[in-house]
């Protein structure tokens, strides 16, 4: 019987688009570290790492936002552009200390590569923050693009970084797969016509991984290749 969807000579996916935080590294106790650190400049107690990581996904001011909103009352324009400032400074001398690869990122990487596919990193964190800590953690040299959550307009759940990544890949969004850990990579994918992969480790704002519109969890970057050479039904590309 003919299969539903025509194998392509090429392999499944020329290019592989990879979220940072949450997918390829735990960067929640720097992140944490700097949101307390701005708190407690600003007169506010600390809190847990694990209320923080909830509000981890959407970028730096929504971080900053929901950071200061955590007792319930919005945070005032002059707060927010205070806090954002003292977060930065924080972040900035914190950055990578405490952050770490999750098991199966390096080994994941190279079998991609080794399949012949353009990777990039597209995350929502800054450019000033992305470079340094890809470098610190020595991922820096297998990414083709890199695209931060300041490079276009728009950041995730937006597809415009994901557009503009393929353009740097050279491939079309329908020849790419996205990996990520959160509804805003979900999101982002979908909007963009990629297939998309889940993590099970990260950060979805604090909800059930498994209520992402995703093609599958896998539980990690390795079962990521595995998935993209075995399991992934055959596509035709554009
Ligand atoms: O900076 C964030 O909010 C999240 O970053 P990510 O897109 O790499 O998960
Ligand atoms: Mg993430």
């Amino acid at each position: 019987m003919r299969p539903l969807y025509p194998a392509c000579d090429t392999m499944q996916f020329p290019g592989i688009l990879f979220d940072l935080d949450g997918t390829l590294l735990d960067t929640i106790p720097d992140l944490a570290d700097a949101a307390n650190a701005m708190r407690q400049d600003m007169g506010l107690a600390p809190i847990a790492e694990e209320i923080i990581a909830t509000y981890v996904g959407k970028g730096v001011e929504q971080l900053v936002i929901r950071t200061l909103g955590h007792e319930g009352t919005p945070a005032s324009v002059d707060m927010v552009m205070r806090g954002l400032a003292r977060y930065q400074d924080h972040y900035r001398a914190l950055n990578g200390q405490r952050s770490h690869l999750y098991p199966g990122v390096i080994a994941g990487l190279q079998a991609f590569r080794e399949q012949g596919a353009r990777l990039a990193v597209v995350t929502n964190k800054g450019a000033e923050f992305t470079g340094p800590l890809l470098r610190q953690k020595g991922l820096d040299g297998y990414f083709d693009a890199v695209v931060c959550g300041d490079t276009c307009e728009r950041k995730k759940p937006d597809p415009m970084p994901l557009f503009h990544a393929c353009d740097l890949l050279g491939i079309s969004p329908s020849q790419a797969l996205f990996i990520g850990d959160s509804i805003n990579d979900a999101l982002a994918a979908r909007a963009a016509g990629m297939r998309v992969l889940a993590l099970p480790y990260g950060y979805n704002e604090g909800r059930p991984v498994q209520t992402l519109p995703v093609d599958a969890i896998v539980d990690s970057i390795v079962a990521a290749a595995r998935w993209a050479t075995d399991a992934a039904p055959q596509t035709e590309h554009a």
